[in-house]
């Protein structure tokens, strides 16, 4: 579905540039032809404010090594400055699909296959919960880096007559694998330094984690990438806006000019025609003769005064041609920019429950995060974890387990106040945000919720079941990164469990 969705918007996508181009052409066709060219240089006024527009727009996003501007004709410069922002649209979208070809299947087993390896690193855990959970987790490159993980980790425990070898194999699998990839800003300078790290004899232990970080980089980058391209599309969306206004000048422009023409031809023709009976009753030759002459030379005008008049007609039809093509492209992006923006949405959706997905969580606790340590209001931070979830997936199926996390997280996200904020953490383990709580009571929400989901009566063949959480929470306090109140927060967790599981902890 996912891979439908996304050819159709690239479809789209180079449809609306094609026609952009085509504008542009026209205009470009048009300067040369026009009649009502006011122009001292080589562009009419509404053709010249539209160029501009469109040279501001682009401008600052042209690469460095992007052909001299200034060198080219300034509609050459906009096909190429458009042509780029193609390339660089194909290109993102291109490396968010290659990852359709492959099933996430095979993700998962591999992610099943690092669950039970002895070696993993502590952050493994964490990172195999965002990538089972993450919908552009069905990249190549992403699988291609978790198999290199696992090389990684074997590589770990391997003798020391292959080892070498195949250290070497997986540095130089990895520097391939950063050569491929294509992004910029922070992400390209982080894995330029993965980069040295490799060129440099690097401790086979550090591996695995050199490979983690990678798959991090790689959702970071797919991510920013697709932000990139919905903001490319708010900005050509404005621009279609601005430019069919100065269309519509134009045209009223044009318009007047015609009607005033047509009134100086009609006036004109009265009077000749009221020299002409004049004439009829004139005896003198010599006046008559004066007279014919002058006539002619004022029929020439008017002839001329005529084609000026269809030119100028044809050209006002063109105008009104573009103007509807302009508007229904409009429409056109606004469609595309709709669909990328759910697509986005859908990035920070968990699937299965509907609820924030992990990054979703990561987005809102940095957002959070940033606001308390500006106005320093009480924010908690708490993980829910399902007891003994296993047993129900063991005794009732997967499918049961499934429908007991999508109602416990409708449940949660009823108990909380709006400006409140549930993802799904992984598995079968939540995580909320509670801000501006009451510092002395804020175990009174989560009592709460805990009790609701206590109480969700589930029934699975025919029996009654009742399934508990157990919740750790803690506060911000001064000095606290994310990292650190995240921690306190999962080892209070932890020491809910081993009370006996059912209970809030709060650190
Ligand atoms: N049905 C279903 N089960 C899931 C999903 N994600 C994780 N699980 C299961 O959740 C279970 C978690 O088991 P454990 O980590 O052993 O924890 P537990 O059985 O809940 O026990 P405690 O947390 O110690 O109380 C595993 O069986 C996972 O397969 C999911 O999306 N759907």
């Amino acid at each position: 579905m996912d891979n439908i969705d996304d050819n159709l918007m690239l479809k789209e996508l180079a449809s609306v540039i094609d026609r952009l181009e085509n504008i542009l052409g026209r205009l470009q066709q048009q300067e040369q032809q026009s009649p009502i060219s006011i122009s001292s240089g080589a562009y009419s006024e509404p053709a010249g404010r539209l160029i501009s527009h469109w040279q501001k727009l682009f401008v600052g996003q042209l690469d460095s090594a992007s052909p001299e501007p200034a060198a080219a004709p300034i509609t050459t410069r906009l096909s190429i400055e458009l042509e780029q922002q193609l390339a660089r649209l194909r290109q993102g979208r291109t490396r968010l699909h290659r990852a359709q070809q492959l099933t996430g299947k095979k993700l998962h087993q591999a992610a099943a296959q690092l669950q039970h390896s002895r070696f993993k690193p502590s952050q493994t855990d964490a990172l195999l919960k965002t990538l089972e959970h993450n919908d552009e987790g069905h990249e190549k490159k992403l699988w291609l880096l978790l198999d290199c993980y696992q090389s990684a980790l074997s590589l770990c425990t391997e003798q020391h007559s292959q080892h070498q070898a195949h250290y070497h194999e997986l540095c130089s699998r990895l520097q391939q694998l950063i050569e491929e990839f294509n992004f910029s800003g922070e992400v390209a300078t982080e894995l330029s330094k993965i980069q040295h790290q490799l060129s440099q004899q690097a401790d086979a232990t550090l591996l695995p984690g050199i490979c983690l970080r990678l798959i991090e980089l790689t959702i970071e980058g797919c991510r920013i990438e697709r932000k990139n391209s919905t903001l490319f599309l708010t900005r050509l969306h404005g621009s279609l806006g601005e430019m069919q206004h100065h269309f519509a000048i134009s045209l009223s422009e044009g318009q007047a000019l015609f009607d005033a023409r047509t009134h100086h031809g009609h006036h004109i023709a009265g009077e000749l025609r009221a020299i002409g009976e004049h004439l009829v009753n004139q005896g003198s030759e010599c006046l008559k003769e004066k007279i014919e002459l002058r006539m002619r030379s004022i029929s020439h005008v008017l002839l001329q005064h005529e084609r000026l008049q269809e030119r100028e007609q044809s050209l006002l039809k063109r105008m009104n041609d573009m103007d509807q093509q302009i508007e229904s492209l409009k429409n056109e992006t606004e469609n595309f920019k709709q669909q990328l923006s759910a697509q986005n949405d859908k990035l920070f959706i968990d699937s299965l429950t509907q609820i924030h997905n992990r990054a979703g969580m990561d987005e809102r606790l940095e957002i959070e995060y940033r606001r308390w340590l500006r106005y320093q209001s009480p924010l908690c931070i708490a993980l829910i974890d399902i007891d003994y979830f296993k047993d129900i997936n063991d005794k009732y199926g997967h499918l049961a387990g499934d429908k007991a996390l999508r109602l416990i997280a409708r449940t949660i996200q009823q108990s909380l106040r709006e400006s409140d904020f549930v993802a799904r953490f992984g598995g079968e383990e939540f995580i909320i945000l509670l801000n501006n709580i009451d510092p002395e009571h804020f175990s009174t929400p989560l009592e709460k919720l805990r009790k609701q989901v206590k109480n969700i009566p589930f029934r699975f063949k025919e029996e009654r079941v009742t399934i508990t959480a157990s919740i750790g929470a803690t506060l911000f306090r001064q000095g606290d990164s994310i990292t650190s109140a995240l921690e306190r927060a999962d080892q209070a967790l932890y020491s809910a469990k081993r009370a006996g599981r059912d209970q809030i902890v709060m650190d």
